[in-house]
């Protein structure tokens, strides 16, 4: 059976974040992941997980000015300086909280496609040369959730790694975005296990928990272990209502936190 982590963007969403990691532990997960948990002191995040023995997944390197539609920063041309301190301020982060990965965030470039790819690379490259002890991951986003996102593509993110041939790059397979933007999910993911290092899931196309939907989680949770995945797969979903009641699911779904 998968083993599922609490994505503490989404869940709880009412609540500090370090009181979503008590609710994480009440409710019984074992391990969560966060967005952009910089307002909290990286030690005291660390600590409380600890605290409470969960295993510490990842992050997201800064969005950037949102108010402005940053979205990342990874793949726009003429912020490389933001993307090299976004970078800078996730690794540090991460290595004091004692986080394992971090989603390096592509954002939406302005000017031509090839020239955005080559700054991801050149952004990437570092990436990978700066933190060697995490798993940097490659996140495609739907384009009806960001429009212009960089890249919405399993195989973009997967040719981004070819290329780059860095062993701690890897895909963050998101179901809801692969749901989204390409479908044929049960396939990419036989396909492309070999280059994943984290799994999220919600319903599409409500975002909300995995029992509703054109997805059937059923059969994607079967197929994952059917796969031998040894990795984790984040609850990255957004709360009906209440995030204790909507964890109703893992019963439905015949699995358990
Ligand atoms: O939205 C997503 O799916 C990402 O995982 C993310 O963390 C950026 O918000
Ligand atoms: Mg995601």
């Amino acid at each position: 059976m998968p083993k599922f982590s609490a994505n503490l963007g989404f869940l709880w969403p009412d609540r500090p974040v370090l009181d979503r990691i008590a609710a994480a532990a009440d409710a019984g997960f074992k391990a969560v992941e966060f967005h952009w948990p910089f307002d909290v002191p990286a030690e005291a995040l660390g600590d409380a997980c600890r605290r409470r023995g969960l295993v510490l997944l990842g992050l997201n390197t800064s969005p950037g000015d949102l108010s402005k539609g940053d979205f990342g920063l990874g793949a726009v041309e003429g912020r490389e300086a933001d993307f090299e301190k976004a970078l800078d301020q996730a690794v540090g982060y991460a290595r004091v909280a004692g986080l394992s990965s971090l989603h390096v965030m592509a954002g939406v470039p302005a000017g031509p496609r090839e020239r955005a790819r080559a700054v991801f690379v050149d952004n990437l490259r570092k990436a990978v040369r700066k933190a060697p002890d995490l798993t940097l991951l490659l996140e495609p986003i739907n384009q009806r959730d960001k429009p212009g996102y960089f890249y919405s593509t399993i195989e973009e993110a997967a040719s981004l790694i070819e290329e780059i041939g860095a062993p701690n790059l890897r895909i963050m397979f998101d179901v809801y975005h692969v749901g989204v933007s390409q479908g044929d999910v049960l396939k990419r993911l036989e396909r492309f296990l070999p280059m994943i290092g984290h799994i999220q899931i919600a319903a599409v196309p409500s975002r909300a928990e995995p029992d509703e939907g054109e997805i059937a989680y059923g059969a994607v949770l079967a197929e994952i272990d059917r796969l031998g995945y040894a990795g984790w797969v984040g609850c990255e979903y957004k709360p009906r209502a209440g995030t204790d009641e909507g964890l109703a699911w893992v019963k439905t779904l015949n699995v358990s936190l």
